[in-house]
């Protein structure tokens, strides 16, 4: 008799588990537009010329050892993370007011950081989008967070509901922890315009709100990694203090390398190194310390002026071709006469297009057409290339009609 015989069966997870079905699928027309990880026009998964080039340097490089990284992670990869997501030029890096942690890519970034607002943060309550990415709840709530939710998503205009955001905000707790979409939300792939940022941060600020960034597509939504982190760098520059969760997955390919880091962005210095103290508290029991690889292969990317240079052409030349799969399905759909406004494919950003697909409408397209997708609706423009873009178009117009 096991002593595990009274375990049940888990439920596979909503996002992965699409992947799971579509590898049972034997159709040769199947399309996988479930789990959010970039797929070149033939469909395949893509590793960055100059990460190949990265990773060739430092497999060259004999001085290399496998020595244990500081529980921190690889210090060089620290410096440069805040960097890339705060600027060469921020306040808060000039004045040494910033702590950061190398983490399991983003997913173990925002866990460190639950984790650590739940030991030394007073207000346990977090607010996060409605909807939002799968894991966020389950994060916050295991790391010991009281989690809420705001008004994200308008299903009417399949775009912002901004006042419903504001009014929830509004009536948080003062001091509630905010968890906020750096750009490129997921799953809806609506972001708030600079001018709405800006009401946002006041209304913020002005509550003494505390903002938890999770940025896992810098660079991806707009192909430019400026534009996508003006909305962190808008909370940095008023002197504030916030959390920021970088994830290395998408806009460098590093995926299965699970590369990241957790920044805090402190009012003074003291503070920031008081804080990290802590944060090293947190990690030393998780796992210990960080793996190597991933983290070297940014580090000698990030700080190579020229290896930057061509990883931005690369990151930009995803995000394009994400933009133009959304200008071919809109233009399609336009062609065939599909019943509905459509415009929200090209309006939205990043990743995902929220559809507005039913359940039932999902369960269909899977059925008849061999679709996969999640079933809130959102399918991953980065799994469509041009040739499977007429194959989409049939099964949404026959959903629909
Ligand atoms: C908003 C957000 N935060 C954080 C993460 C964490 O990613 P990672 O831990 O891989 O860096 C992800 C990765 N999403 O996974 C793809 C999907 O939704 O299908 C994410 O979307």
């Amino acid at each position: 008799e096991s002593v595990f015989g009274k375990i049940v069966r888990a439920p596979e997870d909503p996002i992965l588990g699409v992947t799971v079905a579509y590898n049972k699928d034997t159709s040769p027309v199947k399309l996988n537009l479930g789990v959010g990880a970039y797929r070149t026009e033939e469909g395949k998964p893509l590793v960055l010329n100059v990460v190949r080039k990265a990773e060739q340097l430092l497999v060259n490089d004999q001085s290399r050892v496998k020595e244990y990284l500081p529980i921190v992670g690889l210090v060089d990869f620290n410096k440069l993370s805040a960097k890339l997501i705060l600027g060469a030029d921020s306040p808060a890096i000039k004045d040494n007011r910033v702590t950061t942690v190398q983490c399991l890519s983003g997913t173990g970034s925002l866990r460190v950081g639950a984790e650590f607002l739940a030991r030394h943060y007073h207000q346990l309550t977090i607010y996060i989008p409605q909807p939002t990415w799968g894991n966020h709840p389950k994060v916050f709530t295991l790391a010991g967070l009281s989690v809420k939710t705001y008004r994200y998503y308008d299903p009417a205009t399949r775009g912002l509901n901004f006042q419903g955001l504001l009014e929830d905000l509004r009536a948080a707790p003062s001091g509630a922890i905010v968890l906020l979409h750096a750009c490129a939300h997921n799953p809806t792939g609506v972001d708030p315009t600079l001018e709405q940022w800006e009401q946002i941060r006041q209304l913020m600020r002005s509550k003494g709100l505390l903002p938890f960034f999770d940025s896992a597509y810098q660079g991806f939504a707009s192909g430019s990694l400026d534009a996508d982190a003006q909305s962190v760098r808008m909370f940095v520059a008023d002197g504030g203090e916030c959390l920021v969760a970088q994830s290395y997955a998408k806009n460098m390919g590093l995926y299965g390398e699970r590369v990241g880091a957790l920044s805090i962005v402190c009012k003074t210095e003291d503070v920031a190194s008081r804080v990290e103290s802590q944060l090293k508290l947190v990690i030393r029991p998780m796992y210990s310390s960080p793996p190597i690889h991933g983290a070297s292969i940014v580090a000698t990317i990030l700080k190579d002026s020229t290896m930057y240079k061509e990883w931005t052409l690369e990151l930009k030349a995803m995000a394009d071709r994400i933009i133009s799969m959304r200008q071919q399905l809109f233009d399609a759909l336009s062609a065939r006469g599909t019943p509905g406004d459509w415009s929200h494919i090209i309006k939205q950003i990043g990743m995902f297009t929220f559809t507005g697909l039913n359940s039932e409408q999902v369960a269909f397209m899977t059925k008849e057409y061999h679709i996969y997708m999640t079933s809130d609706g959102r399918i991953s423009m980065a799994g469509l290339s041009s040739k499977t873009v007429p194959h989409l178009t049939d099964a949404i117009h026959a959903a629909v009609t």
